[in-house]
């Protein structure tokens, strides 16, 4: 039996147990055995955290920014010095293929990076005045304190998404990780340590969101949140930081819509929505929630994309050999349950899976096969509930108004994906998709220097790239008038 590591809350650059005498279990989706456990914070805790990021900030904005950049590249190094272990622990409470985990570990590294390059390029403006002998400047200064709260599919991605920009750009962070997945992300506050990023700039607290998360959110000393989870989640963010109208960036949930054109590539096609739907166990922000492909290919595109389905290996995310894990936990679960079942209530076909898979290794642990849905039409609930899991819903279309229509008949507005080699259906998907961020010919998956934004109910804000950066700065101007 491993021993059951008791992780503490890190503040001020030390760790220290709960006031509470609280601890939350971390139980392994794999096996339903804890892992591990964490601390229950409280909201003082929360206070205690940011009055120590509060007081740091005011020496670390007066670092240079390239100086800060300096000991950012080196937590990137020391992340990718301890991927192994990083990768086995993010596998261990998320259940994600060990591979997957591993990829996590040096995006996470390379979100750092990325930021770290944008140290010299905090720019501002010299405008010249109307009146004589002045100038205006308008100067990009730090905000203060950032809170960053993240969701549990990606959890050391996210919270280095957002650690980056934030401390590049002179903030200091205060990380309130998911209660689901918080270990690997627990683990960076050692690796802030060891690389000597000073006491305070980097804190991260445990503790149930509408506890921890709200004490954080309401506080006036936080002067930006930045959340990745759930749109209901997201929308009591927004509503408790406007009593300080703090700045707030929301990265919440989708709905992307996968369209497969009638003159599309059909194996590339099948490919990308195999990945882009099953990947992580369909548990990605971005990922393929719903298929709509042109009656023309139906039959075909369909033949190959079943087949493919059917050689997903389904098993321990530790094995190379595993193709999908487990759903992160039981509620998620019946969810995916919940949505079979209503599913084929409402009229839908189940094409394969549907279910708990059968055998021995699969009665502890939160499985789900994964799962192709026919018969659907365009008011099932699958087709506007985001699963956030294994399920697929498939639907054909005629004609490119109709599928457009289709596509756009959704609450969320973050990603969509379009297979087709006919440059003016691209431009005019282009133009009439709502959505933020469109793959064209291949399926999901963000890159740093894009900008990675979510309309209607998906986000505001957006963060990623240049614009991400900018989330973090605010913005001062100064009337200089000097003697003629
Ligand atoms: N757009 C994007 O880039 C992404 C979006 N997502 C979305 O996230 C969702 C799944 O993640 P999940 O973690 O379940 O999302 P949740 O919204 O349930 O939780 C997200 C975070 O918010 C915290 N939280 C919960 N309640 C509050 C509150 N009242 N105040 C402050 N913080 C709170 C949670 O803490 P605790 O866990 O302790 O409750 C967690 O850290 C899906 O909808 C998915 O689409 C996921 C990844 C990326
Ligand atoms: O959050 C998500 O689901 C995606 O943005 C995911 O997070 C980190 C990876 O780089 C993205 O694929």
């Amino acid at each position: 039996m491993t021993k059951i590591k008791d992780y503490q809350l890190f503040i001020n650059g030390a760790w220290r147990t709960s006031t509470s005498g609280e601890t939350i279990d971390i139980v392994s989706p794999s096996t339903e055995e804890v892992v591990a456990r964490i601390q229950n914070g409280t909201a003082e805790e929360a206070n205690e955290a940011l009055e120590a990021a509060d007081k740091a900030q005011k020496e670390w904005k007066k670092l240079p920014a390239r100086k800060r950049a300096e000991l950012l590249y080196k937590l990137a190094d020391e992340i990718d010095a301890n991927n192994e272990y990083l990768a086995t622990l993010l596998t261990k409470e998320q259940g994600k293929l060990l591979k997957v985990a591993r990829f996590e570990v040096s995006v996470t590294a390379s979100f750092i990076r990325y930021a770290c390059e944008g140290a010299r390029r905090i720019e501002g403006d010299i405008i010249p005045s109307d009146n004589p002998n002045e100038q205006i400047w308008i100067q990009k200064v730090p905000r203060g304190v950032v809170v960053a709260i993240t969701a549990w599919n990606f959890p050391l991605a996210l919270a280095g998404r957002k650690l980056g920009p934030a401390l590049v750009a002179g903030n200091t962070i205060v990380i309130k990780p998911t209660s689901e997945t918080p270990l690997a992300t627990l683990e960076l506050g050692t690796l802030a340590n060891k690389v000597g990023i000073p006491a305070g700039v980097i804190n991260i607290l445990t503790g149930p969101g509408r506890v921890m998360g709200n004490a954080l959110v309401e506080n006036p000393i936080t002067k930006m949140v930045t959340m990745t989870g759930s749109t209901p989640v997201g929308q009591q963010i927004a509503r408790l930081a406007a009593n300080n109208l703090t700045h707030v960036q929301l990265e919440l949930g989708g709905k992307a819509p996968f369209i497969v054109f009638e003159d599309a590539d059909i194996d590339a096609a099948v490919e990308a929505a195999l990945h882009s739907r099953f990947d992580n166990c369909g548990q990605v922000c971005t990922c393929n929630e719903r298929m709509y492909v042109h009656e023309g290919i139906y039959d075909v595109f369909m033949e190959k994309f079943i087949a493919k389905v059917k050689t997903l290996k389904v098993g321990d995310p530790m094995l190379e050999e595993t193709d999908m894990g487990p759903k992160v936990n039981g509620s998620e679960l019946k969810h995916m349950e919940h949505l079979v079942a209503v599913s084929i209530e409402e009229g839908a076909t189940v094409a394969t899976g549907g279910k708990r898979p059968e055998g021995a290794q699969f009665e502890k642990g939160f499985w789900f096969e994964p799962t192709v849905l026919t018969n659907v039409t365009q008011d099932m609930t699958i087709v506007h509930e985001e699963s956030f899991g294994p399920i697929l819903p498939v639907l054909k279309f005629s004609s490119f108004e109709e599928v457009i229509g289709y596509a756009n008949d959704c609450e969320y507005g973050l990603a969509a994906m379009v297979f087709t080699n006919d440059m003016n259906t691209i431009m005019k998907c282009n133009d009439e998709l709502e959505y933020g961020e469109i793959y064209v010919n291949r399926g999901h998956g963000e890159q740093h220097q894009g900008f990675h934004n979510g309309y209607k109910l998906s986000g505001s804000g957006g963060e990623d790239g240049k614009y991400g950066f900018e989330q973090y700065l605010e913005k001062k101007t100064f009337y200089i008038k000097h003697k003629a």
